[in-house]
């Protein structure tokens, strides 16, 4: 995928390449001459210790296809205590490196790459979460995103956490934690970033992300209306070109797809009677933006600045590819109204692949079988899905 530089690990050989010889051996295929690994490496952060990250996490990876290999970056007695509360008579492996849990693993196993100190089980009773869990859980993030920067992961999916837990467990990157978009965007320092969602029902992202209300307005410019609108109609297009096993679609429709950007104001502002953001900012953004997705020969149709009740009524009708929303709720509202549960959320323009489950740390079912894994099912899905697809696709130029 463009969005993705195709070595983010630099000039070393990617490390697949040195393993490819004995791991991917009869496991590889080719296209046009360029070599595509079956399967991808994930390294799932478990999310925090106390909420229902591990026993999902656990599930999903029991469940796991033979294309997604996953490492669970977390506490091995936190995955036996999730397990034991599942009722999953699993085998939990506690990996003496990450990279040796990217093999082939037998039924029931699950491996678990431990980075931090074991937390006490006090420390991780499910649905009281506690500092020394706030601070492990952000450890866990930082690690699983370390192993995709340096190539020893091909993309990172994310449990979830608790921002309030990890902002108030000290330490000055803690404190400053609003989200994984914006923590992972500054560890990997990365100009932009933006943050999607991708259902069945609905693909949707956002220009501004975790952003008290009263600050929107003013963090809508041309600039990041037009960055929000060049990653959206990416990752659209990069979705119709490339199927669920990471192959490219024998025929791309020649049609644009067609993506509406939200107005800010009730009614698109109603020619200047509430508010003029949709004139200033977003109209000039999605221009910006027309000129950089030609550049970049994407065959996308940005329409709008459409009213957002209607951008989303008809993007979740099928009129739209994609609706492009201003602020966090305007997309996140129909998105879990449409697809809570099984949506993926997915950082755009980070030089690494990172999905993640659309739901929280839901500490109310922590530890009492209720928690539905279908959503971290998805993340690793869609992750595996843009791995392969990144390793079938020549290096392409990025535009900025
Ligand atoms: N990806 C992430 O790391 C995310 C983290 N959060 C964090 O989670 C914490 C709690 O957020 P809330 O707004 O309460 O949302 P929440 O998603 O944790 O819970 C909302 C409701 O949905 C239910 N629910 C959530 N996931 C479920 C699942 N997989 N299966 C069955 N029921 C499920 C919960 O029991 C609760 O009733 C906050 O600190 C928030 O920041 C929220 C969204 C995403
Ligand atoms: N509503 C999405 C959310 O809060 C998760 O955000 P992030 O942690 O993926 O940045």
């Amino acid at each position: 995928m463009a969005y993705l530089p195709r070595r983010p690990w630099g000039k070393r050989e990617h490390p697949d390449a040195r393993l490819g010889q004995e791991r991917v051996g009869r496991r590889k295929r080719r296209t046009s001459g360029v070599r595509v690994s079956n399967h991808a490496r994930i390294a799932l952060s478990i999310g925090c210790p106390s909420g229902i990250g591990p026993e999902v996490s656990l599930l999903a990876a029991l469940e796991a296809p033979a294309s997604s290999r996953i490492v669970l970056v977390g506490d091995h007695g936190v995955m036996a205590a999730a397990a034991k509360a599942r009722g999953v008579d699993a085998r939990i492996v506690r990996l003496e490196s990450a990279s040796e849990g990217y093999a082939r693993r037998s039924a029931g196993e699950v491996r678990v790459w431990q980075p931090t100190a074991s937390l006490r089980a006090s420390e991780a009773r499910p649905g009281k979460p506690t500092r020394a869990g706030g601070a492990a859980q952000l450890a866990w993030v930082d690690e699983a995103c370390d192993l995709a920067a340096r190539g020893e992961a091909d993309a990172m999916v994310t449990g979830p956490v608790s921002k309030e837990v990890i902002a108030s467990s000290g330490g000055r990157t803690a404190r400053a934690f609003l989200g994984h978009t914006e923590h992972l965007a500054r560890r990997l320092r990365a100009p932009e970033v933006v943050m999607a969602f991708a259902s069945k029902e609905l693909t949707t992202a956002l220009v501004t992300t975790h952003l008290r209300l009263g600050a929107v307005p003013r963090a809508i410019t041309p600039e990041s209306v037009a960055t929000a609108a060049y990653w959206l109609g990416v990752l659209i297009t990069d979705l119709a070109a490339f199927d669920e096993t990471g192959r490219r679609v024998r025929k791309v429709s020649k049609q644009p797809l067609p993506l509406a950007v939200a107005s800010l104001n009730p009614h698109a502002g109603e020619g200047g009677l509430l508010g003029n953001e949709e004139t200033v900012a977003i109209a000039p953004g999605m221009a910006l933006a027309r000129r950089r997705l030609k550049r970049d020969a994407r065959n996308v149709l940005l329409e709008g600045p459409v009213p957002a009740e209607s951008a989303y009524r008809l993007g979740a009708a099928g009129r739209f590819a994609a609706v492009l929303a201003m602020y966090h709720d305007q997309a996140t509202i129909p998105m879990k109204l449409l697809g809570f549960g099984e949506a993926v959320n997915i950082s755009l323009g980070l030089p690494i692949i990172r999905t993640s489950v659309d739901h929280g740390t839901a500490y109310d079912i922590a530890g009492k079988r209720k928690a539905d894994p279908r959503g971290t099912r998805e993340a690793i899905s869609l992750a595996t899905r843009l791995s392969l697809a990144r390793s079938s696709q020549p290096k392409r130029p990025r535009s900025r």
